[in-house]
Protein backbone atom coordinates (compact mmCIF):
# COMPACT_ATOMS: atom_id res chain seq x y z
CA UNK A 1 0.00 0.00 0.00
CA UNK A 2 1.08 3.56 -0.70
CA UNK A 3 2.06 6.09 1.72
CA UNK A 4 -0.79 8.68 2.84
CA UNK A 5 -0.50 12.41 1.51
CA UNK A 6 1.77 14.40 3.68
CA UNK A 7 -1.71 16.35 4.52
CA UNK A 8 -3.28 13.06 6.00
CA UNK A 9 -0.28 12.64 7.90
CA UNK A 10 -0.64 16.01 9.90
CA UNK A 11 -1.42 16.21 13.58
CA UNK A 12 -5.15 16.85 13.91
CA UNK A 13 -4.50 20.22 15.39
CA UNK A 14 -2.73 21.26 12.99
CA UNK A 15 -5.07 19.75 9.87
CA UNK A 16 -7.38 23.19 9.15
CA UNK A 17 -5.51 25.01 6.51
CA UNK A 18 -7.73 25.91 3.67
CA UNK A 19 -5.79 25.06 1.51
CA UNK A 20 -4.52 21.52 2.86
CA UNK A 21 -5.69 20.72 5.69
CA UNK A 22 -7.81 17.57 5.77
CA UNK A 23 -10.26 18.71 8.96
CA UNK A 24 -10.86 21.97 6.54
CA UNK A 25 -14.79 21.58 5.63
CA UNK A 26 -15.01 23.71 2.13
CA UNK A 27 -11.26 23.74 1.88
CA UNK A 28 -9.02 22.16 -1.53
CA UNK A 29 -8.05 19.62 0.59
CA UNK A 30 -4.53 19.13 -1.84
CA UNK A 31 -2.69 16.01 -1.37
CA UNK A 32 1.20 15.76 -2.11
CA UNK A 33 3.30 12.88 -1.93
CA UNK A 34 7.06 11.47 -2.90
CA UNK A 35 7.46 10.63 -6.42
CA UNK A 36 11.49 10.03 -5.84
CA UNK A 37 13.27 12.76 -4.72
CA UNK A 38 10.70 15.24 -5.74
CA UNK A 39 7.40 15.64 -4.68
CA UNK A 40 3.90 15.74 -6.36
CA UNK A 41 0.55 17.21 -5.88
CA UNK A 42 -2.08 17.06 -8.82
CA UNK A 43 -5.10 19.55 -8.77
CA UNK A 44 -8.00 20.24 -11.02
CA UNK A 45 -9.01 23.97 -10.60
CA UNK A 46 -12.74 24.68 -10.53
CA UNK A 47 -14.36 27.41 -13.12
CA UNK A 48 -15.13 29.58 -10.06
CA UNK A 49 -11.39 30.06 -9.64
CA UNK A 50 -11.70 32.16 -12.67
CA UNK A 51 -8.77 35.08 -13.05
CA UNK A 52 -8.56 38.14 -15.37
CA UNK A 53 -10.66 36.46 -18.49
CA UNK A 54 -12.72 32.45 -18.62
CA UNK A 55 -10.27 29.81 -19.28
CA UNK A 56 -7.62 30.84 -16.85
CA UNK A 57 -7.13 30.42 -12.98
CA UNK A 58 -6.31 33.79 -10.58
CA UNK A 59 -2.54 34.30 -9.26
CA UNK A 60 -3.82 33.59 -5.97
CA UNK A 61 -4.99 30.23 -6.33
CA UNK A 62 -1.80 29.28 -8.25
CA UNK A 63 0.24 30.80 -5.30
CA UNK A 64 -1.87 28.51 -2.96
CA UNK A 65 -0.50 25.78 -4.51
CA UNK A 66 3.10 26.52 -4.32
CA UNK A 67 2.58 27.19 -0.73
CA UNK A 68 0.25 24.15 0.90
CA UNK A 69 2.44 21.19 -1.54
CA UNK A 70 5.33 23.44 -0.45
CA UNK A 71 4.77 22.91 3.41
CA UNK A 72 4.15 19.23 2.28
CA UNK A 73 7.26 19.03 1.04
CA UNK A 74 9.00 20.60 3.70
CA UNK A 75 7.24 18.68 5.95
CA UNK A 76 7.69 15.81 4.60
CA UNK A 77 11.83 16.47 3.83
CA UNK A 78 12.14 16.87 7.66
CA UNK A 79 11.02 13.79 8.36
CA UNK A 80 12.37 12.05 5.96
CA UNK A 81 15.58 13.54 7.25
CA UNK A 82 15.34 12.95 10.50
CA UNK A 83 13.47 9.24 10.82
CA UNK A 84 10.48 11.14 12.53
CA UNK A 85 6.42 11.67 11.89
CA UNK A 86 6.13 14.43 9.39
CA UNK A 87 5.25 17.85 11.62
CA UNK A 88 3.91 20.82 11.19
CA UNK A 89 5.53 24.01 9.33
CA UNK A 90 4.28 27.51 8.28
CA UNK A 91 5.00 29.95 5.47
CA UNK A 92 7.90 32.59 6.33
CA UNK A 93 8.40 33.55 2.55
CA UNK A 94 6.53 32.75 -0.66
CA UNK A 95 7.78 33.75 -3.92
CA UNK A 96 5.81 33.10 -7.41
CA UNK A 97 6.84 34.01 -10.93
CA UNK A 98 3.79 33.61 -13.19
CA UNK A 99 5.25 32.33 -16.45
CA UNK A 100 2.20 31.67 -18.75
CA UNK A 101 -1.33 31.50 -18.06
CA UNK A 102 -2.55 28.45 -16.50
CA UNK A 103 -5.53 26.93 -17.04
CA UNK A 104 -8.87 25.76 -15.31
CA UNK A 105 -10.44 22.58 -16.18
CA UNK A 106 -6.99 20.92 -16.81
CA UNK A 107 -5.42 18.98 -14.17
CA UNK A 108 -2.07 20.76 -12.70
CA UNK A 109 0.94 19.19 -11.93
CA UNK A 110 2.78 20.90 -8.89
CA UNK A 111 6.10 19.60 -8.41
CA UNK A 112 8.99 20.30 -5.64
CA UNK A 113 12.39 19.83 -4.76
CA UNK A 114 14.26 20.78 -1.61
CA UNK A 115 16.88 23.37 -1.58
CA UNK A 116 17.94 23.25 2.05
CA UNK A 117 17.40 21.61 5.50
CA UNK A 118 18.60 23.78 8.28
CA UNK A 119 17.13 23.35 11.51
CA UNK A 120 13.59 23.95 11.70
CA UNK A 121 13.91 25.99 8.44
CA UNK A 122 13.49 24.28 4.84
CA UNK A 123 13.59 25.95 1.40
CA UNK A 124 11.77 24.23 -1.30
CA UNK A 125 11.73 25.23 -5.18
CA UNK A 126 7.89 24.82 -7.24
CA UNK A 127 7.04 24.63 -10.72
CA UNK A 128 3.56 24.54 -11.70
CA UNK A 129 3.01 22.37 -14.79
CA UNK A 130 -0.51 22.31 -17.24
CA UNK A 131 -0.24 19.38 -20.23
CA UNK A 132 3.38 19.97 -19.83
CA UNK A 133 3.72 23.57 -19.74
CA UNK A 134 5.51 25.57 -16.93
CA UNK A 135 2.88 27.94 -16.26
CA UNK A 136 4.53 29.31 -12.80
CA UNK A 137 7.85 28.61 -10.55
CA UNK A 138 8.14 29.63 -6.92
CA UNK A 139 10.42 29.26 -3.89
CA UNK A 140 9.02 28.93 -0.12
CA UNK A 141 11.03 29.13 2.94
CA UNK A 142 9.17 26.83 5.40
CA UNK A 143 9.82 27.49 9.14
CA UNK A 144 8.45 24.00 11.34
CA UNK A 145 6.46 24.87 14.56
CA UNK A 146 9.06 25.26 17.61
CA UNK A 147 6.33 22.73 19.63
CA UNK A 148 6.57 20.40 16.70
CA UNK A 149 10.45 20.04 16.69
C1 LIG B 1 -0.58 25.45 10.47
C2 LIG B 1 -1.13 25.30 11.82
C3 LIG B 1 -0.80 26.49 12.69
C4 LIG B 1 -1.17 26.25 14.11
C5 LIG B 1 -0.67 27.35 14.99
C6 LIG B 1 -0.48 26.91 16.41
C7 LIG B 1 0.27 27.97 17.20
C8 LIG B 1 1.65 28.16 16.62
C9 LIG B 1 2.27 29.46 16.98
C10 LIG B 1 2.82 30.28 16.09
C11 LIG B 1 2.83 30.08 14.64
C12 LIG B 1 1.67 30.78 14.02
C13 LIG B 1 1.69 30.64 12.54
C14 LIG B 1 0.27 30.57 12.04
C15 LIG B 1 0.29 30.29 10.58
C16 LIG B 1 -1.00 29.77 10.10
C17 LIG B 1 -0.76 28.88 8.89
C18 LIG B 1 -0.53 29.68 7.69
O1 LIG B 1 -1.41 30.34 7.21
S1 LIG B 1 1.03 29.69 7.00
C19 LIG B 1 0.98 31.18 5.98
C20 LIG B 1 1.15 32.41 6.79
N1 LIG B 1 2.35 32.32 7.58
C21 LIG B 1 2.37 32.85 8.79
O2 LIG B 1 1.40 33.39 9.28
C22 LIG B 1 3.70 32.78 9.53
C23 LIG B 1 3.95 34.03 10.37
N2 LIG B 1 5.34 34.03 10.82
C24 LIG B 1 5.73 33.43 11.95
O3 LIG B 1 4.94 32.90 12.72
C25 LIG B 1 7.21 33.41 12.21
O4 LIG B 1 7.86 34.46 11.53
C26 LIG B 1 7.89 32.04 11.77
C27 LIG B 1 7.26 30.87 12.59
C28 LIG B 1 7.72 31.77 10.28
C29 LIG B 1 9.40 32.10 12.07
O5 LIG B 1 9.60 32.60 13.35
P1 LIG B 1 10.51 31.83 14.41
O6 LIG B 1 10.77 32.79 15.54
O7 LIG B 1 9.93 30.51 14.76
O8 LIG B 1 11.86 31.48 13.63
P2 LIG B 1 13.02 32.45 13.11
O9 LIG B 1 14.21 32.24 13.99
O10 LIG B 1 12.53 33.84 12.87
O11 LIG B 1 13.32 31.83 11.65
C30 LIG B 1 13.81 30.50 11.49
C31 LIG B 1 14.62 30.49 10.22
O12 LIG B 1 13.78 30.91 9.11
C32 LIG B 1 14.34 32.09 8.48
N3 LIG B 1 13.26 33.00 8.09
C33 LIG B 1 12.25 33.43 8.84
N4 LIG B 1 11.46 34.26 8.16
C34 LIG B 1 11.99 34.34 6.92
C35 LIG B 1 11.62 35.03 5.74
N5 LIG B 1 10.51 35.80 5.71
N6 LIG B 1 12.39 34.89 4.65
C36 LIG B 1 13.49 34.10 4.66
N7 LIG B 1 13.90 33.40 5.77
C37 LIG B 1 13.15 33.53 6.86
C38 LIG B 1 15.22 32.71 9.56
O13 LIG B 1 16.23 33.52 9.01
C39 LIG B 1 15.78 31.46 10.26
O14 LIG B 1 16.77 30.94 9.42
P3 LIG B 1 18.25 30.60 9.98
O15 LIG B 1 18.07 29.52 11.01
O16 LIG B 1 18.77 31.86 10.59
O17 LIG B 1 19.03 30.14 8.78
Amino acid sequence: MSEPAFQDQYPDDYAHCYGCGRLHAEGHHLKSYWDGEETVCRYTPDPKYTGGFPGFLYGGMIASLIDCHGAGTAAAAKARQDGKPISRFVTASLKVDYLAPTPINTELEIRGKVVEIKGRKVIVDLVVFAAGTTCATGTVVMVQLKEQN
